[in-house]
């Protein structure tokens, strides 16, 4: 079974995905958008990809990175925060940034309490799941303390915000996005060690040709789709002595496009414009004079 297992993967380029958790709903539409087509069998964890010479590995976002930087697989997408912790450096390549799973990696502590600054937790105890970056972090701060003590950083796998509450840590290290569950534990941040967000990395061992070329592709797809949550197009007709001015709101990616009206003295621009900023350009444009404002949303893109 095992045999006919791997030999079915034989030759196939491989894309590690998390397997549950906070990335990977994310990660099954951006699979979707690039047209990677597969049948995941209830709690399988291999599935070959009908429409590539290709197969999904799912794994815990945590192991993807070590997977990825030993060319287990060939490349996979997870978590700034999960790269820096596997400490692969040099072994994968980051080659995609996803604009979802965005969150801090913060040092918290209990809001009412005599801890104010990282410096009063040196010689402290800190509970964490990220004791490589946390272990880092506070051995850099313990050389330049003159307390002359080490910090305790513990290792737990989850529900790290509750562990102040229970007496088993002076502070933590942990992801927060909303800050909701932090709050909810009468913690708060008072530093950051680093921001994140899911990334396409890629392993730095030398693939075969065919699977380079696959690999490519399948980046390029997925940075379609990305960009395609980015942006939008915004099409209006402005009057034709404006139009410089209004193109300098819609600069566009390249350039604007603007194409004559029937009318000689407007035209119309159509522009890519970034989906942030949108309310912000149309107010712009309406004061400069356009008319006839359409913000169209994209589906897929190559940009
Ligand atoms: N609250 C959050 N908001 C945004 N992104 C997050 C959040 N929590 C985690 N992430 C991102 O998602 C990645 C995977 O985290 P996730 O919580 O899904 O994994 P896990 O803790 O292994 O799984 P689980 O929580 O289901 O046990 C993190 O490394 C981080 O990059
Ligand atoms: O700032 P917030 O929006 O509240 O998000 C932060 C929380 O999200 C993650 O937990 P997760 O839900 O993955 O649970 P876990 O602790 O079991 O990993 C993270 O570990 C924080 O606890
Ligand atoms: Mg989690």
């Amino acid at each position: 079974m095992l045999d006919l297992f791997s030999e079915s993967l034989a030759g196939r380029a491989l894309f590690a995905i998390p397997k549950k958790g906070r990335l990977y709903e994310k990660c099954l539409q951006l699979l979707a958008g690039a047209d990677v087509q597969f049948t995941r069998s209830n709690r399988l964890d291999v599935c070959l990809v009908r429409n590539h010479n290709m197969a999904l590995v799912f794994l815990p976002a945590a192991d993807i990175p070590r997977f990825v930087g030993e060319g287990n697989v060939h490349f996979g997408i997870t978590g700034q925060d999960m790269v820096a912790e596997a400490d692969v450096n040099g072994l994968v390549s980051e080659v995609l940034q996803l604009e979802f799973g965005k969150c801090k990696l913060q040092v918290q502590v209990p809001q009412s309490g005599d801890i104010k600054t990282v410096d009063d937790l040196v010689g402290r105890k800190v509970v964490t799941s990220f004791e490589v970056l946390a272990g880092r972090y506070f051995g850099e701060l313990d050389q330049k303390s003159d307390k002359g003590v080490k910090t305790k950083i513990e290792y737990i796998g989850g529900s790290v915000e509750a562990a102040c509450a229970l007496g088993l840590a002076d502070g933590i290290v942990d992801l927060v996005e909303s800050g909701e569950t932090m709050r909810a534990a009468g913690l708060h941040a008072i530093e950051t060690i680093l921001t994140s967000q899911a990334v396409l990395i890629r392993s730095n061992k030398p693939a075969e040709p065919h699977h380079d070329a696959l690999i490519e592709r399948i980046t390029s797809r997925i940075a379609g789709v990305v960009a395609a949550g980015k942006f939008v197009l915004c099409n209006y007709n402005v009057p034709r002595k404006m139009v410089h001015e209004a193109t300098k709101v819609t600069p566009g990616r390249r350039a604007p496009t603007v194409s004559p009206l029937d009318d000689p003295e407007w035209v119309a621009v159509s522009s890519m414009v970034l989906k942030a900023q949108v309310a912000d350009v149309m107010d712009r444009l309406q004061e400069i004079g356009a008319s006839d404002i359409l913000v169209i949303g994209l589906q897929n893109c190559r940009v």
